[in-house]
């Protein structure tokens, strides 16, 4: 059998990829755990020591900063580590605070020399003697709003003129909250009843949205290790993000203009809601992204899916020819310039 490796290696291994790649932090916790590189009973804290330092950073950055300031040149690994051991002092109340430093001064022992790790060791004893700055510091209330929970700045602006400080503080709070796994049933190959069906002799616990048609709750399980979603019968997301679908109004056989694309959630969900007819031009910058979109469309049996590498500027000038009756366009503005 071959050797399992470390949890914490493996969860600063996937910050560190999916900050330098900017890679899709959910495809490559799936991918780690599918390929078996960590012990089956360690999965829970692989996923709650990268989805949660990713979801707190900005907190974690305020914390760290006045610990770190003097040693400007510090390596991205290391500032990973700093946080993820960060993240477990201050968030998980089951690993007590000395493991967690003792785990990562072993780590910094493994991936650096022993200066690494002396000071990592040194700022995180620091951490725990001072104890962490408070953020009432911070004088400006969208500002204050945008640290401790960790959403951009831009947006809490935004937020803040359109519905005020309380309203706006509420909503970030709820955002970090766990939601439920949701899953699209492939309605060109089943129907939602049926894939139900399938997934409770599965064992996993899961109920109809009241929503959407196509959506199920899943209340116990992973929705992606589940032999529906192997077979294409079932996408893994949000209840809002499919209600983008629905938005569109899409009627017949329709081409669609899907211009920011991968990895294709929205894609595929208007591809199946044109019934495997019409066509789906899905574009992406990167060719990487573009081949999520290919794969996920394979998986879900939909052929009426053009996935293909351009910028979304140039659509218009690509596309003169072509009749294009609706177009969805989901990336953040600054992307678009
Ligand atoms: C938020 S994601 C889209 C999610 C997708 N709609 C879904 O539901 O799965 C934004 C995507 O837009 C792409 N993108 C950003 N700027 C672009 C541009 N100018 N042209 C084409 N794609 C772009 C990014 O590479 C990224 O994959």
């Amino acid at each position: 059998m071959s050797k399992k490796k470390n949890v914490r290696d493996t969860a600063l291994q996937l910050l560190e990829t999916i900050e330098k790649n900017q890679a899709y932090s959910n495809l490559l916790l799936n991918s780690a755990i599918d390929k078996n590189e960590i012990n089956p009973i360690d999965v829970g804290l692989l996923t709650e020591l990268v989805y949660g330092t990713l979801q707190r950073k900005m907190t974690i950055d305020f914390y760290l900063k006045p610990f770190i300031e003097k040693n400007k040149k510090l390596q991205s690994w290391v500032i990973n580590l700093l946080r993820m051991t960060v993240y477990q002092m201050v968030y998980l109340d089951k690993i007590p605070e000395r493991a967690a430093i003792f785990e990562a001064v072993e780590i910094a022992k493994r991936r650096g020399h022993k200066g690494i790790a002396s000071l990592v060791n040194g700022v995180l004893r620091s951490i725990q003697r001072n104890g962490l700055p408070s953020l009432d510091s911070i004088t400006d209330p969208a500002e204050r709003i945008s640290i401790d929970t960790s959403h951009p700045m831009w947006l809490v602006r935004r937020w803040v003129n359109q519905f005020g400080e309380e309203k706006t503080r509420e909503m970030c709070e709820v955002n970090l909250t766990a939601p439920l796994q949701t899953g699209r049933v492939n309605l060109t190959r089943i129907s939602r009843d049926e894939c139900l069906e399938l997934l409770e002799e599965e064992g996993f616990e899961v109920e109809l949205s009241p929503i959407l048609p196509e959506a199920i709750k899943c209340l116990r399980g992973n929705l992606a290790s589940s032999k529906a979603f192997k077979y294409g019968l079932l996408t893994i997301q949000d209840e809002s993000s499919m209600l983008v679908a629905h938005a569109l109004g899409i009627k017949g056989e329709e081409v669609i203009l899907d211009a920011c694309a991968a990895p294709g959630g929205k894609t595929t969900h208007i591809a199946e809601k044109l019934g495997n007819s019409g066509k789906v031009i899905s574009l992406d910058l990167h060719e990487h992204k573009v081949k999520l979109i290919s794969e996920n469309a394979e998986r879900l049996g939909l052929e009426n899916i053009a996935a293909q590498k351009m910028d979304s500027r140039q659509a218009a000038d690509q596309f003169k020819k072509e009749s294009i009756d609706r177009v969805l366009l989901d990336a953040p503005a600054q992307d678009l310039g």
